[in-house]
Order: structure tokens, then sequence, then C-alpha cells
């Protein structure tokens, strides 16, 4: 996958540059990992390696084999330790590997410093999932944001020559096509050096604008759904979680819904009716990841904005994978970021089909979880009163009375509000119960308590 600035037009687009296989075969990647003792993550190499494998897999290439190495913290010139360095070129010519992966976001000198030792092309987890992106990006507003985050990634990684943006599809695989190859360049030469800087960031000032009128758009929608005043549920989660599944399942609406990390990056709405007969709408939008670099949640700030935004959110977990709390704790840690973390959360323990015993699952380590299977329709039930019943925590209590000309009023309470106390008075309908933030306004000025 290659970014492609079409010069005369300004517009942009991803060139697929994956070989699929046909005439090759995959791009044979080898992944390396640094086993940091002072990292302070819950997550383990190991699983960590695995998942940058699923991330490989998804990108179009083969994994053949993978490496790590146990140090305090990451060389700063090339990452893993000299010694390594040297095996790493040894294995590169045994088991002629196209691509080195590194698990983390490499320096721009590491990454220089290992393509000038290795012959493979040198890419890291962070240039993989924007790869990804960029393949799944569908929407004019995930182009424009993917595109952000390649940018933002390649400016300090430029070092002069050849940043020529378009690159001819279906190239070979020399030094810089296929996974991840729009993202490396090298080279020296000053002065082409700056001329591609000021084009790249003139180039990122360009999307911020086109991103801010995409945010505006968003925002007005976000207005025109607040005046339905139903009350807005994110689903989030970490990636191939099943959160589409559990969309389309809940909403029969058709999301893309697939074996395959990052299948969802735009964000898509619907209306839903929960048993107490409450009206919600219900957004599905992209899925978390751990080591997600910050850039990339920048560039998506529109689309997370749909997170940050929600009344409550309603987190997929698939519990059959075995970093089920890993993964969770991930997926908190990013919305704690996005200052989404303290809304109220009912989670869908989801895949449970496929966990052998099912009583097993400790559903205690997750706010309000309900153990569920979205793809079996199992346990929906209970997920919808579970999220009436906390939606209906988070809702405020009035003491009103209504005129008896606004009867739309008294309806709208009827159809969205809970009834405590009911009563027919001269001068209107007396009612306590609650109702939610979102539809407060439209009864405070009939409040009756102090
Ligand atoms: N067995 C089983 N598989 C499921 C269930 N729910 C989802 N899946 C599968 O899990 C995979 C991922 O599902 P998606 O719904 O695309 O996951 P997602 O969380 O939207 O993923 P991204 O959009 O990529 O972040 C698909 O292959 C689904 O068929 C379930 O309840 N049981
Ligand atoms: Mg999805």
């Amino acid at each position: 996958m290659v970014l492609a600035i079409d010069r005369r037009s300004h517009t942009t687009k991803f060139e697929h540059l994956i070989d699929t296989g046909v005439n090759s075969g995959p791009e044979r990647a080898y992944l390396v990992a640094v086993d940091a003792t002072s990292a302070d993550s819950v997550w383990s190499v190991e699983d960590s390696l695995n998942e940058l494998g699923a991330l490989a897999r998804t990108a179009g290439a083969e994994v053949v084999g993978t490496m790590r190495q146990r140090l305090t913290h990451p060389e700063s010139a090339t990452y893993l330790g000299k010694g390594r360095v040297q095996e790493l070129v040894d294995i590169e010519k045994q088991l002629n590997c196209d691509l080195i992966i590194f698990d983390d976001e490499l320096s721009p000198t590491q990454q220089r410093n290992l393509e000038k030792i290795l012959n493979a092309r040198v890419i890291d987890r962070t240039a993989l999932i924007l790869d990804i992106f960029a393949q799944h990006a569908r929407s004019r507003e995930g182009i424009l944001q993917v595109e952000l985050a390649q940018m933002e990634y390649r400016l300090p990684r430029l070092s002069g020559q050849d940043v020529e943006f378009t690159r001819q599809a279906g190239g070979s695989r020399g030094a810089t096509g296929g996974v991840g190859g729009a993202i490396g360049v090298r080279g020296p030469g000053e002065t082409k050096l700056e001329i591609d800087r000021r084009r790249i960031r003139s180039r990122i000032s360009e999307l911020k604008e086109d991103i801010e009128d995409v945010r505006k758009q968003r925002a007005i929608h976000r207005r025109q759904r607040a005046a339905q005043a139903m009350p807005v549920i994110a689903v989030v989660g970490y990636t191939n979680a099943g959160k589409s599944t559990l969309f389309n399942t809940l909403t029969e609406a058709g999301v893309l819904a697939e074996n395959m990390l990052f299948a969802t990056l735009d964000p898509v709405t619907r209306h839903i009716v929960l048993p107490n007969h409450q009206e919600i709408l219900l957004t599905d939008t992209v899925g978390f990841i751990h080591k997600l670099p910050t850039k990339l949640i920048a560039a998506f700030r529109a689309t997370l904005e749909e997170v940050v935004e929600a009344d409550m959110l309603l987190e997929v977990v698939d519990i059959s994978h075995e970093n089920a709390i890993e993964q969770s704790e991930t997926v908190t840690e990013i919305l704690e970021e996005l200052e989404a973390a303290d809304k109220p959360r009912v989670t869908a323990l989801n895949k449970i089909d496929l966990v052998d015993d099912p009583d097993d699952v400790d559903t205690s380590l997750y706010p309000n979880a309900v153990p569920v299977s979205a793809l079996k329709n199992q346990g929906l039930d209970a997920l919808l009163e579970t999220i009436a019943r906390v939606l209906a925590e988070s809702m405020e209590e009035v003491d009103i009375l209504i005129p008896y000309r606004k009867g739309d009023l008294v309806e709208l309470f009827h159809r969205r509000g809970n009834i405590l106390k009911e009563e027919h008075l001269e001068d209107g309908v007396h009612i306590v119960g609650r109702i939610h933030r979102t539809l407060r306004g439209y009864f405070l000025s009939y409040s009756i308590a102090e």
C-alpha cells in the first residue's frame, strides 16, 4: 500500500502494492521485538509478537520467523543490541526475507541505521498499522485521516533523495514497494530534503483543514441527533472483538464484519429500541490496539469524537481471546487518553460460544458485564436490559408539573423516561421520574421541586 498524490488535482489516493501472492507468493516477513524490562505494559512480549504477526498477515505478508531480545530498554542506535543485529543479517539471508518488522515504533535514527545494515526493508508496528488503515479506508473522512497520520509519520523520517510521492502500482518489491513501503525514505541531499519537508508540511496543513471541515460536519450531525433527544451509545473495544457483528445483530445494519484487524474505520450510527421501550442511538466505530500511536489517535480525532461525545459506552471484549484482560486494559487506557473512560459502561463479553466452560468466565472483572455471542445471537436480551438499567442509573430525577396543553411533553416522558409517580391534578400532570440528561432541558421549566 502506497500513498500517491496527484499534484495537479491535489487529490489523494492509495495504491495497492502488496503482492497478493499470485506471481511470487506473499512478502516474507520476519518479526523482531525487545522484551524491555523497563516497560510497564500488561502485555507479554510473546503476546505482542503474536499480535504483530496477525497485523502482518492482515497487511498481506507471510510471517517466516520471530526474534526477541531481553534488554532494559531498546538500544537507541539500532533497537536491538549489536550482536543480535548481526544475527539478523544472517537470518534474513537464510530465510530470504523481504521485510523485517519491529514491534515498537523505531526512531528515525534507528530506522536509518538498521536500513544501512539490513538488506530487507525495515518497517515498524506503526507503519504496519498505517498500512492496514490505508488498505481499509473507504470514506473521504477515513482516507484524509489515514493520509494525515502517514504524513506526520513520514515527516521526521525524511532524509532527502527520492520523495517522489507517486509510485507505480504493481512495482517490484525493491527497496520501497510492498507492505509499509511508502513510509521509509533514505539518502542524502539537503536541498531536496528541504523541498520535500516543505511539501509534506503544506500537505499536512491542507489535510488538517479538510479534516476540520469533516469534524464540523460531524458536529452538525451530532446536534441534529441531539435534537432527536436519544441517548447515544458508542460501541468500543479491541480490534476484531466483534463490535461490528454485535452492531449488525442489534441494528440489522449491514456493516462489514470480518476476521481481520481494523475492518471498520468509519463510524456508523443506527437507532434501536430497548426492552423498556426507550429509544437509543448506537454507533459502531474503529477498534483499538496496544501501542496505538498517539499521532494516529490524534489524526482520527474526527472519528473518535463519536466516542468522546457519547452518553454511554458499550465495550465489546472477545472473551475467548487469551489476552481478553490485556485487551480490555488497553481499551481503558486509550479511553483515558480520550478522556472518555469515566462514562457509564456496559461490557459485552462476546464470543461466549467459543468458550469451553462459560460458567468459568469471571464477569466481575469488567463493568456491568454480560456474556453474549453476537454471532449466535445469545445473551442479547440480557445485554439490552443491562444497557437500559445502566442508562436509567445515569438518568436524573425530576419532579414536574406539565400543563395539559403540553400533552406532547407528557407523551415524550412516557416514551423516554422512567415514571416513579404520576397524578392528574387541576393544573396539569404531576410526574416524578427519571429522565436522561439529554432530555432534561425540555422539562426544567416545569420543575416544582426546590
Ligand atoms: N465465534 C464467534 N465469532 C464472532 C462473534 N462475534 C464476532 N465474531 C467474529 O469475529 C470476527 C471479527 O468480527 P468484527 O465484528 O468484524 O469485529 P470488530 O470488533 O468490528 O473488528 P474491527 O472493526 O476490525 O476492529 C469476525 O470473523 C466475526 O465473525 C461471536 O459471538 N462468536
Ligand atoms: Mg468493526
